[in-house]
């Protein structure tokens, strides 16, 4: 194994698999796998680049602090020469971590210092400019990502939001020394390492930064930031002979089908507007499900009656909606409730013979996948910018996608649910 990635969530894990799996235009990628956790034994000798899918965006910053350095031993045990660790590309966390924690405590395993921090991902619209982050034309506090109903993010200066989770000082490499080319941008990185800065954000407008920024950590044993900061990694590999540039040989699954829907990003709920119109949807009430009286048997029975018309079931309501459910609730007890709902739903469906399943949402695929007791998913075919397929190579191999809340068309579900029938 050549690169090694520490990804906080399993749709983050997917979109960056997608981007390595992918490499760029004509060149061919790395043979990606996506792992479900930390394995616990070694990988297949093929694998070129491995991507441990952790659960660790949102749980105290300890705790995905181990999980992270327990990921990175693993893969250094793999033999990987180069480590990313993926976070979203809207730079999901709190002022208590867990970018910060997580991003020093690697940099420390690894003894280094003036560590790329870049969420930019220019095709989804998320770029970094004067250390602030875009969605789109709106700056990251004003572009729907202050609603999360985990994080929300309030300030668009993710200097200053990373500098409140780390013990060293956040530098920053603006956007005219990445445009000056890979060595200008090197000799940054290196005086932000003198300066004694752990993390640096670096900005990032275009696809062609995120490649300038990938050559020029070509030897950098950490890079830190969404799936665009592996854009460039690949071709450092194939560069060099080390990497086979293979494609995906993944030859469809056909076979009964789900949509389990837990985000309520924009981009999920439009999703969820425009796959409602034609197809048999659920939605979920909260209220119902903290009650007891709505569980796996409703949301199954649902799917099992609607097969072949491509059935969903979602959980999204209003900004507003999920404030009042949360004042009444509690966040974690109704984030801990739903998930462990589709968590169930998915495992009692896939034991009934589901074979093509699409997950929206980071932390409901994580609950989701860690019900269906996967370890391990080959990379296939990109659905949407930053979701690929995956599929299992089990006796019942089943196809999956986990889309990350606001990636993916209008019409994603349905046409998720296609691609994971056609083959590559
Ligand atoms: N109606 C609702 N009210 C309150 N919380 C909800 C509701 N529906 C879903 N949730 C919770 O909101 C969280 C959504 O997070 P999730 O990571 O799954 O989606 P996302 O944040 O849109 O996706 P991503 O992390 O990929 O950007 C989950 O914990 C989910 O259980
Ligand atoms: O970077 C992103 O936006 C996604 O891969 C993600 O992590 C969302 O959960």
């Amino acid at each position: 194994m050549l690169l090694g990635v520490i990804a906080d969530d399993f749709t983050g894990a997917s979109d960056i698999a997608n981007t390595l799996a992918k490499g760029l235009p004509g060149q061919g990628g790395l043979r990606t796998t996506q792992f479900l956790g930390v394995p616990t034994r070694p990988a297949a000798s093929d694998v070129e680049a491995g991507v441990i899918s952790l659960k660790s965006r949102s749980i105290p910053a300890r705790d995905a602090v181990t999980q992270s350095l327990a990921a990175l031993s693993w893969l250094r045990a793999q033999g990987c020469r180069q480590f990313v660790f993926k976070y979203c590309s809207t730079f999901d966390s709190t002022p208590s971590g867990n970018i910060g924690p997580v991003g020093e405590a690697l940099a420390d395993a690894l003894g280094v210092k003036g560590v790329v921090a870049c969420p930019a991902f220019p095709t989804v619209g998320r770029t970094v400019y004067r250390g602030h982050l875009f969605v789109n034309d709106r700056l990251l506090s004003e572009s729907g990502l202050e609603n999360h109903p985990l994080n929300p993010m309030t300030d668009p200066d993710i200097r200053r939001w990373l500098a409140r989770q780390t013990e060293a000082p956040a530098g920053l490499v603006s956007w005219p020394t990445v445009h000056a080319g890979v060595d200008p941008l090197r000799m940054a990185l290196r005086q932000a390492a003198d300066r004694s800065e752990t993390l640096v954000i670096v900005d990032a407008l275009t696809d062609g930064d995120l490649v300038t920024i990938g050559r020029a950590c070509s030897d950098a044993p950490l890079l830190t930031g969404g799936s665009g900061i592996a854009l460039g990694l690949p071709a450092n590999f194939l560069r060099e002979g080390l990497a086979s540039g293979g494609v995906s040989d993944f030859a469809g699954i056909d076979g009964p089908e789900a949509i389990l829907a837990g985000s309520c990003s924009g981009a999920t709920r439009r999703q969820i507007e425009v796959h409602s119109a034609s197809h048999p949807s659920l939605n979920i009430r909260v209220d119902e499900v903290m009650a007891g009286r709505v569980g796996p048997a409703q949301l199954v029975d649902f799917i099992h009656s609607h097969q072949g018309q491509a059935p969903l079931v979602y959980s999204a309501g209003s900004p507003d909606d999920v404030a009042a459910t949360q004042q009444r609730h509690g966040r974690e007890r109704v984030a801990h409730a739903l998930e462990q709902l589709f968590a169930a739903s998915a495992r009692r469906l896939v034991e009934n013979g589901i074979r093509r399943l699409v997950v929206a949402g980071g932390e409901t695929s994580g609950a989701v996948v860690s019900a269906l007791d996967l370890e391990a998913m080959t990379i296939g075919p990109e659905i949407d910018p930053g979701v690929p397929v995956l599929f299992t190579r089990s006796e019942r191999p089943l196809a999956l996608t986990l889309k990350s809340g606001n990636f993916g068309a209008d019409d994603f579900f349905e046409k998720a649910l296609r691609k994971l029938r056609e083959a590559a």
